[in-house]
């Protein structure tokens, strides 16, 4: 299992180009399913997730081609199988492709994806999304099956909360029904709005994506298509706490300000100074670190897949940062690993009182998942001698070239083989 060895204290200093959103690839590829026209896919990141959401669409019967520029997923001559259990339990995103699997095939058996490091993860919204929609549902020993008798016909989707997710199952299903489809309390996050630029350059008919009600005509007339997926805003958030952490200055290329408003707001609080540049946006932090109450919410909330991260930041600012997590019940996997290195945090339920300012000192730690490890890589950024971060197999689910897009800037890195 490879491993990230880093020494900590160099400021960093340069560009990153920011990749194609993980968040929007993998939806955006269980969505290709659903038409029998090729899909041509533009900036999809090179993460692990991405090459094994394409390899369970392959197992789908989908065809796949790939250069460097551009994937194209062609669906037209899917099988209604099901894929064991142990391909797509790994991977949350792949309860994905219940909804293009029932809007082409009328019946669709996807097993339930596994629970994980950060919470129970339950999939009950997407499967009420369905029933709403007209389908039969139902968990039958750990696989989910959904039927139609002919068309789904439409209707009105209530989310008890807006998950993104269920928002997403509920989209693509919309798509094929007969009628008109309303979702109301939709998650608002850019990919779900992604997802549906992508669907309407597929040929179907969505109205409101991004807001909390989308509309979708059904009975979608599918066409060959392209869509080039937006930039990810966690990983570009990331890079964020690099500079700040670190008292240096990245520009982030391809990075998008508007979609991270929330979060250049806490970087501001904590001391770092945000502006556009012509290409994206640049972070610059003076090394005079200032604490900040922070709490996840949907979007446009500050987003949970960003706690971490700066989590690491706030155990270097002097005094008492508290941190909320809400939408997440066990994203805390980072808290002792962080304290490894010397970090004084103390949880209490869904909070962390993080008491920064002590220099933190490098030590051996153990990666969890995907968005802890790379809160580690941060802090270890900051901290004094060498930490070596073990499993690193986590932050190549969706850090494309984490060492090197560091190691650029200035970064003192190195991936230890095997
Ligand atoms: C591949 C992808 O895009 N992953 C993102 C997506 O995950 P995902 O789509 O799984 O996240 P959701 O928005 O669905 O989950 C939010 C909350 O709702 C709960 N829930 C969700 C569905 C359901 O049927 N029942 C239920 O109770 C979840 O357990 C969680 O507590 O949004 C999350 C919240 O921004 C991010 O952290 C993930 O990185
Ligand atoms: C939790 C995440 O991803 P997933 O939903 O794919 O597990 C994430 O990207 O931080």
């Amino acid at each position: 299992m490879d491993r990230l060895r880093i020494i900590g204290g160099r400021r960093l200093q340069g560009a990153v180009a920011v990749s194609g959103a993980k968040n929007a690839a993998l939806p955006q590829i269980a969505a290709a399913l659903i038409s029998p026209h090729p899909v041509e896919l533009t900036n999809l990141p090179a993460v692990s997730d991405v090459d094994n959401m394409l390899g369970v669409a392959q197992l789908y019967g989908a065809r796949i081609e790939r250069d460097a520029h551009a994937t194209t997923i062609d669906a037209g001559a899917l099988v209604p199988r099901e894929v064991a259990y142990d391909t797509v339990r790994r991977m949350r995103a792949t309860v994905l492709f219940l909804a293009p699997l029932l809007a082409r095939f009328g019946a669709a058996r996807v097993s339930l994806p596994g629970g994980c490091a950060i919470g129970a993860r339950p999939v009950d919204l997407h499967l009420k999304a369905l029933t709403a929609l007209g389908a039969e549902v139902a968990v039958e020993n750990g696989v989910i099956v959904a039927s139609a008798a002919g068309e789904l016909p439409g209707g009105r989707v209530v989310l008890g909360s807006p998950s993104v997710g269920a928002t997403q199952t509920a989209m693509m299903a919309a798509t094929a029904a007969a009628g008109e489809s309303e979702i109301v309390n939709a998650a608002r996050e850019p990919e779900v709005a992604d997802l549906a630029a992508c669907l309407v350059a597929m040929g179907a008919r969505i109205e409101g994506a991004g807001t909390h009600r989308i509309l979708v005509q059904g009975r979608t007339e599918w066409r060959p298509a392209k869509h080039h997926g937006i930039p990810d805003r966690i990983e570009a958030g990331t890079y964020a706490v690099a500079a700040a952490i670190t008292g240096g200055q990245l520009e982030l290329t391809n990075a998008r300000m508007e979609h991270l408003a929330a979060v250049i707001q806490v970087l501001e609080t904590m001391g770092a100074s945000v502006w556009p540049s012509n290409r994206g946006l640049v972070v610059t932090g003076d090394g005079a670190l200032r604490t900040a109450d922070i709490t996840t919410e949907p979007y446009p909330g500050f987003p949970t897949d960003l706690q971490a991260q700066f989590m690491a930041l706030a155990c270097c600012a002097p005094g008492t940062s508290l941190i909320r997590e809400t939408i997440f019940e066990n994203r805390f996997m980072h808290v002792p690993e962080l304290m490894r290195l010397g970090a004084d945090i103390t949880l209490q339920g869904t909070t962390a009182a993080v008491r920064g300012g002590t220099p933190l000192k490098g030590a051996q730690v153990m990666a969890t998942d995907l968005r802890a490890s790379v809160s580690l890589v941060l802090a270890a950024l900051a901290a004094e001698g060498e930490t070596v971060i073990n499993r690193v197999y986590h932050l190549d689910r969706g850090y494309e070239q984490l060492d090197r897009k560091l190691a650029q800037c200035g970064a003192e890195i190195e991936r230890l083989r095997g």
